[in-house]
């Protein structure tokens, strides 16, 4: 039985999520108002232009280029435009014309999240935005809520599908980088501008909503590492596949405490990384998501599922549009956030993982033994080397002539170096001495090794 009083929605956009979150507000009107207890009410959809064609059909009427006056009759919010402002702007006058907002906006949200959290625990409303990451993932309220009596060591999450798709396009078909960012284009995952993808800053915002949220501290967008695949190659994808790994752009959570090195806090990260075929986030493929995480009582827990797309994203907008209009009929302040463990955000070299470096040296007596001695001395533990050397006379490849000390070659090896678990500082001083050795024709790439 309905006894509240219908609850008037705005909207913000009626883009690729804005024009589905409308109709399924709109078709699904009575048995939204059946599970909250109120009617929801489209009052009206704010846009650039009214006149533009939408993805869905949506009543005219409706549309209105009026932000300012529309958000001052509603009860809630929902913030769909996307950008930093007048996104910002109007999400804070509708926190302080009293309604609850809903937004996707992670690009506002790692910028300026702390800012709308404190306006709207200022006026008792609450700001949701279980859409910003991961799309149609239930993530954001699993680590606010149902995490929220657990301890979270580590978060490994695949946030951003169109890099995903990439990958996953290299590694199961054996694509080009180039060619599998024109598929990805022309099949719409990618932004029309894709540097935000390739490059990982959208994984890089996510990673600061996430680190925020699991460790209960401010994490400045600016203080996530970051580095992008547009250096991953075809060879390396194939290499790491013959070594039982996958390379994937994770955006890495992490709360290190190390009382021997006295470092203390949290690490957000993003870049591409080997991990297991066997590790639950290598079977993630496509343009599909995951986060992956660590919690010291809860275990290992994996939320999957579609990271991006209009309709998809609408489910997880208005899951919060629900849970917004249920406070708004039961009454009582938002659900703060707490942000006061205030823990200090590491730099990237306090991190500690395992690496795999391949390197082109000379096929000659002794150059084994002075690699591996580099490693030793600046504490680095070596896993497993192995080698392939190439032949000056024709080129091909044979394995181990090294290990055997052979000396007949005078062409070049290829070295592919799997370290145990070292400190970033250490790795990159041990790289740079071997990079300055006359043996070292080249080192070909490095990348860290997760999931372990
Ligand atoms: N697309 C996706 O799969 C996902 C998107 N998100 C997030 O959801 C949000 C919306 O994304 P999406 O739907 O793809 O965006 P679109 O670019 O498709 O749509 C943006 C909408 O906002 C309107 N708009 C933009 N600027 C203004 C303005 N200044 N005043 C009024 N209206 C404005 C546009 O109006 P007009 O049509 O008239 O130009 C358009 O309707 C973003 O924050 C995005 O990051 C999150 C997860 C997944
Ligand atoms: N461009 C993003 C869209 C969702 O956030 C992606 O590829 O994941």
């Amino acid at each position: 039985m309905i006894a509240y009083r219908n609850l008037r929605v705005a909207l913000l956009g009626a883009g690729s999520v804005g024009a589905q979150v409308a109709t399924l507000l709109t078709e699904h009107h009575d048995e939204l108002a059946s599970r909250v207890g109120a009617g929801l009410d489209l009052i009206g959809i704010a846009v650039r232009d009214v006149d533009a064609p939408r993805t869905a059909p949506i009543d005219p009427a409706l549309f209105t280029t009026d932000a300012m006056g529309l958000i001052e009759s509603a009860d809630i919010v929902i913030e769909l435009m996307g950008g930093i402002e007048p996104a910002r702007s109007y999400i804070l006058h509708a926190l302080n014309s009293g309604a609850d907002v809903v937004t996707g906006n992670k690009a506002l949200l790692a910028a300026h999240g702390p800012e709308l959290q404190a306006a709207a625990e200022q006026v008792g409303a609450q700001v949701y935005y279980e859409a910003a990451v991961a799309g149609a993932i239930p993530i954001i309220r699993p680590l606010r809520d149902s995490l929220a009596g657990d301890r979270v060591k580590r978060i490994l999450g695949i946030v951003n599908g169109t890099t995903n798709f990439i990958l996953d396009k290299m590694d199961v078909e054996g694509d080009t980088f180039e060619n599998a960012l024109a598929v990805a284009t022309e099949l719409g995952y990618a932004e029309a501008d894709p540097t935000a993808d390739i490059e990982g800053y959208d994984a890089a915002q996510k990673a600061a909503i996430l680190a925020r949220l699991a460790f209960h501290t401010d994490v400045p967008v600016e203080a996530v590492h970051r580095e992008g695949i547009t250096q991953i190659t075809a060879a390396q994808v194939a290499q790491a596949q013959k070594a039982g790994y996958v390379v994937k752009l994770l955006a890495i959570c992490e709360r290190i405490t190390d009382p021997s090195s006295g470092i203390d806090g949290v690490s957000a990260r993003v870049y591409p990384a080997l991990i297991s075929r066997q590790h639950p986030l290598a079977a993630v493929h496509g343009g599909k998501n995951a986060v992956f995480v660590e919690a010291e009582a809860a275990g290992d827990l994996m939320f999957y599922g579609a990271g991006a797309g209009g309709i998809e994203t609408a489910s997880a907008v208005l899951g919060d549009v629900v849970s917004a209009a249920r406070r708004h009929v039961a009454g009582g302040p938002g659900v703060a956030e707490t942000t006061h463990a205030n823990l200090t955000i590491l730099p990237i070299d306090s991190v500690s993982t395992r690496y795999q470096i391949t390197l082109e040296v000379s096929d000659a007596p002794g150059v084994l033994a002075r690699i591996a001695s580099l490693f030793s001395e600046h504490g680095v533990s070596v896993e497993t080397v192995q080698q392939s050397i190439a032949s000056v006379e024709s080129g091909a490849t044979r394995p181990d002539a090294l290990a055997t000390g052979t000396s007949e070659s005078s062409g070049t090896a290829t070295l592919v170096i799997v370290t145990h678990v070292a400190s970033e500082r250490a790795l990159s001083r041990t790289v740079a001495d071997i990079a300055d050795q006359q043996v070292v024709v080249r080192v070909e790439s490095v990348l860290r090794v997760e999931g372990a």
